[in-house]
This record gives structure tokens, C-alpha cells and sequence, in this order.
């Protein structure tokens, strides 16, 4: 004799539970466009969730966990929001001579910045935390970017454009800024912001289901 109340109780349990496997929700805690467009290259469905994690850290560290520390703060921010979600947080800086340099406040201070950069070697780290329903992960990439030698004129012009304002080290690659860039060494996606294919992998390892 089968038991009907057994049968109705069970199936949607099993549906539950398959629709689990397929929705993990994937949360981007970013305010950055270029994050963003970013994740949307690797054709995954994601939320946004923007952090307003306190970005002041300590000069003892170092750059590289100095871009860990300030990831896993913004993945971290909103994770009481998402429970149970693949959360991604990230940061970016730039650094010369051993000097960690973050958003220019005013056109002074990208002034100063960008005469620093020219015609030298500086290197962007961008680090990334990604809290699963498991554990957190951290990471960071670090790509080296030659400046040509830049003349008054073209930082004046630079500057006067608008892009520096937002941007670690006061200019942005993939945009204007792209004309100060004489060789990159590691990867170009770093310097925007996300290094989307270590992402990847990644996300991969921790079990998160991608959908290639
Ligand atoms: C060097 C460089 C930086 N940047 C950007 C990447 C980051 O958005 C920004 C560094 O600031 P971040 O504090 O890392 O990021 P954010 O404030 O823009 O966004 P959120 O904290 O909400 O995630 O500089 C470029 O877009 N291009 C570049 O070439």
C-alpha cells in the first residue's frame, strides 16, 4: 500500500534540494563599474551589493595584505545581508617606490602621483576575498606598469579629463590613461580591478558551480 502523505512530503524536499545545487547566488560587494563589467565577461549571474568598508589600514603591512585585509573587510560588510552566498569583495592599489598609493582626493595630489609614475616602473596589486557558505579565500595579484615619460602638458591634460578621481594611483588603464602605459608585465585585468581568470579558478576550487 503506498503512502501518499510520504510521497507528497518527500517530493518537494527533493526539489528543494536540486534547486539548492543550481542557486548559488554569486554577490559582487562593489561600488566599481569597472568590477562589474568585469564579472559580467565571465557571463555569471551576480548581484550587486555595494560595501562601505572603512578603507584606512595599518603601514605595517604590506601591499599585499594590505589588498587582502581591505577585500576581505568589504566581502565581509555585507555578508550578514547574504547568508549562505558566494561573496566577492576586492581592492586595488598601486605601489612605488614602496609607497602605497590609493585614490587621489585632489587634482594636486594626482599631480603628484602621476609626476611620481612617470617614466617608472610601479606595480598594482589587487587582492580579492571571497567568502563561501564554507570559508573565506584570499588572494592577490601583482602586475608591473612602465610609464613613458610624461611631460607637464600631459599630465595637465590627464587630469583635466576627470578619469584620475577614482582610480589607485590616479589613472585608469583601460580609459584615457591608457596613453601613459608604455609596457605592463602580469595581467591586465589586475590593474583595472579584478583578476578575472585567477577568479575563476578560484571560485572553481571552493566548489561554486559555474556553468562552464
Ligand atoms: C590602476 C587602476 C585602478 N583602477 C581602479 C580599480 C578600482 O575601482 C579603483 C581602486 O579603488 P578600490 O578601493 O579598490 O575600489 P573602488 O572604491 O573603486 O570600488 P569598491 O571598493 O566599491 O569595490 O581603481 C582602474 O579602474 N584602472 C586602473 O588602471
Amino acid at each position: 500500500m503506498v503512502n501518499f502523505d510520504s510521497i507528497s512530503l518527500y517530493l518537494p524536499l527533493m526539489q528543494i534540494e536540486k534547486k539548492g545545487d543550481f542557486m548559488q547566488r554569486l554577490i559582487l560587494a562593489s561600488s566599481s563599474p569597472r568590477r562589474k563589467e568585469l564579472l559580467e565577461s565571465l557571463r555569471l549571474k551576480f548581484e550587486i551589493s555595494s560595501s562601505d568598508a572603512d578603507e584606512s589600514f595599518s603601514e605595517t603591512l604590506s601591499p599585499a595584505e594590505v589588498v587582502m585585509e581591505l577585500a576581505s573587510r568589504k566581502s565581509e560588510t555585507v555578508a550578514h545581508d547574504y547568508p549562505d552566498c558566494f561573496l566577492i569583495g576586492s581592492d586595488t592599489v598601486v605601489v612605488h617606490d614602496g609607497t602605497i598609493l590609493g585614490k587621489p582626493e585632489s587634482g594636486q595630489e594626482a599631480l603628484q602621483m602621476l609626476k611620481k609614475l612617470s617614466g617608472n616602473t610601479h606595480s598594482v596589486y589587487t587582492g580579492v576575498s571571497i567568502i563561501s557558505p564554507e570559508k573565506e579565500t584570499r588572494f592577490y595579484e601583482k602586475t608591473d606598469v612602465t610609464f613613458w615619460d610624461l611631460s607637464d602638458e600631459e599630465i595637465d591634460t590627464y587630469i583635466k579629463s576627470g578619469e584620475p578621481f577614482d582610480k589607485a594611483g590616479g589613472y585608469g588603464i583601460q580609459g584615457f590613461g591608457s596613453m601613459l602605459v608604455k609596457e605592463i608585465s602580469g595581467d591586465y585585468y589586475t590593474v583595472v580591478g579584478l583578476p578575472v581568470s585567477r577568479l575563476i579558478r578560484e571560485l572553481r576550487k571552493i566548489g561554486y558551480n559555474l556553468p562552464y
